[in-house]
């Protein structure tokens, strides 16, 4: 029997090994703080090295896109699609265009959607992917040619068995239909190799509204297990996306006030609460807007405030659904001093180390991404099962389905995550809870 390793040891290696790799050395030494009672508890985990091998990808792609824009020039960017781990079903989670998008950042959206696909109770492995490609400014056309482009390469390496991609940052409806008719144009086959397809070639309901609503979904069982109520509660929000602009409608149809939503650019500030119909305009026009919250802000929808974040607005609770570290030590402290109780994170680890530190130390409810915005990719397992089965689903019971998933990735959290004093861990329950079926799934497979 090899000798056991010790995580103490595993944190020295990742360490050594992915020096520059600053994301995802945080989001596994997030998860390998909380995980070492139950790692020492078990000498199969050690024994078989199960925690070093679930932090590691399985396999890593990295591809180069030459492509024609439509001025007939050459363009060169780089792909990867990191394939994380595949003991639980096929590698699954979604596809980022964004000129940060590297390596480091990749890996961690990986490693931690293995965790947040296990919560989900579904069959799905984690995987993440993207490329560096800008797609802000550029025509309809220009994004159809870098699409294909993507496609052309990616496609040998994902199947509806193997490898299930989806959207993320800059990748919506628009950009999954143009990757997902290079894929059936080059495979002659229509399968589902791409979860938040159209309606009309195997698409999902509710697979658009689904993160967003399953975090308020989270966030309502969270206050019911408070014994408070979501109505009446003001609420800032990040973000200007898919995921920011549901999460906001759904609280606004909860009863609650949402006064912000921002961009890398500044915020749009609403005293009185942004109203459902606003949200709804919101919705159907960002995707063709150059910054939707100036254009809200031009029809009295709000004020909009430059180089500004949400965080300095007194709420009572914050949802980040913007981007990774976009919250950080001083917006913690700034929360806080203005009686935030609540923190449920809609984006992928939006709070700094030193962020969350201080949430701990308040003794506030902090939610991470892994748990609260699970939604996303549970309607997306739906989705691979509406496509395995030829059938579509209605929206209602989905949207029900959605909710339970979430009810129970909650109590999951409490069970695991609750300490003496009755305080809820979110972060340790959830890191625990998913540790124990991946590592058992590990475990079960062999070496
Ligand atoms: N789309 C999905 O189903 C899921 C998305 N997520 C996460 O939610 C977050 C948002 O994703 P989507 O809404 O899908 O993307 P999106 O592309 O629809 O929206 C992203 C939003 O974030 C803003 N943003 C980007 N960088 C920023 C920065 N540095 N500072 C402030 N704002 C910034 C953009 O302006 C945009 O409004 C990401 O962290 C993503 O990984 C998590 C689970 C599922
Ligand atoms: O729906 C999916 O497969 C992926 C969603 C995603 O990328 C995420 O949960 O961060």
């Amino acid at each position: 029997m090899a000798e056991q390793s010790n995580l103490d040891e595993i944190t020295t290696f990742l360490n050594d090994k992915f020096s520059g790799e600053t994301e995802y050395l945080q989001a596994t030494h997030e998860v390998l703080q909380d995980i070492v009672p139950i790692y020492n508890a078990n000498a199969h985990y050690k024994a078989f090295d199960i925690v070093r091998r679930l932090c590691l990808a399985e396999r890593i792609i990295n591809f180069t896109v030459s492509w024609m824009n439509s001025e007939g020039n050459i363009e060169v960017n780089q792909g990867w699609r990191v394939q994380h781990n595949s003991a639980m079903g096929p590698y699954k989670g979604g596809l980022r265009f964004h000129p940060t998008v590297n390596l480091s950042v990749l890996k961690f959206l990986a490693f931690e959607q293995c965790f947040k696909n296990a919560l989900t109770g579904l069959p799905m492995g984690g995987g993440k992917g993207g490329s560096d490609f800008n797609p802000k400014g550029r025509s309809d056309r220009d994004i159809m040619l870098f699409c294909q482009a993507f496609m052309r390469e990616l496609q040998r390496h994902i199947g509806a068995n193997t490898d299930v991609p989806a959207g993320d940052i800059n990748v919506g409806a628009r950009e999954i239909g143009y990757l997902y008719g290079e894929y059936r144009r080059l495979n002659n086959k229509f399968e589902g190799v791409l979860t938040g397809k159209g309606l009309e070639f195997g698409g999902s309901y509710v697979r658009t509204e689904a993160t967003g609503f399953g975090l308020i979904y989270f966030l309502n069982a969270v206050c019911q297990y408070k014994k408070t109520d979501l109505k009446g509660k003001t609420v800032t929000v990040s973000g200007a996306g898919n995921v920011a602009l549901h999460a906001a409608l759904k609280a606004v149809e909860k009863g609650a006030k949402v006064i912000s939503l921002s961009n890398s650019r500044g915020l749009l500030h609403s005293e009185s609460g942004l109203s459902d119909k606003n949200l709804r305009w919101a919705i159907e026009n960002h995707a063709s807007s150059e910054n939707i919250l100036y254009d809200m802000a031009e029809q009295n929808m709000g004020a909009w405030v430059a180089d500004k974040k949400p965080w300095h607005l007194k709420c009572d609770i914050a949802l980040p659904c913007a981007t990774q570290n976009e919250l950080q030590e001083e917006d913690a402290n700034a929360l806080l001093n203005n009686g935030c109780k609540m923190v449920l994170e809609g984006a992928n680890m939006p709070c700094t180390t030193d962020a969350q530190k201080q949430f701990f130390d308040a003794k506030i409810t902090y939610v991470p991404g892994k748990a609260s915005n699970a939604g996303g990719v549970a309607l997306s397992g739906l989705e691979m099962g509406q496509n395995a089965m030829f059938n579509q689903r209605d929206a209602s019971a989905l949207d029900e389905q959605l909710c339970s998933i979430m009810n129970s990735i909650h109590e999951r959290c409490v069970i695991e995550g609750k300490r003496e004093d009755g305080y809820v861990d979110y972060m340790k329950g959830a890191n625990i809870a998913a540790f124990r079926r991946l590592a058992d799934a590990m475990l079960a497979q062999g070496v």
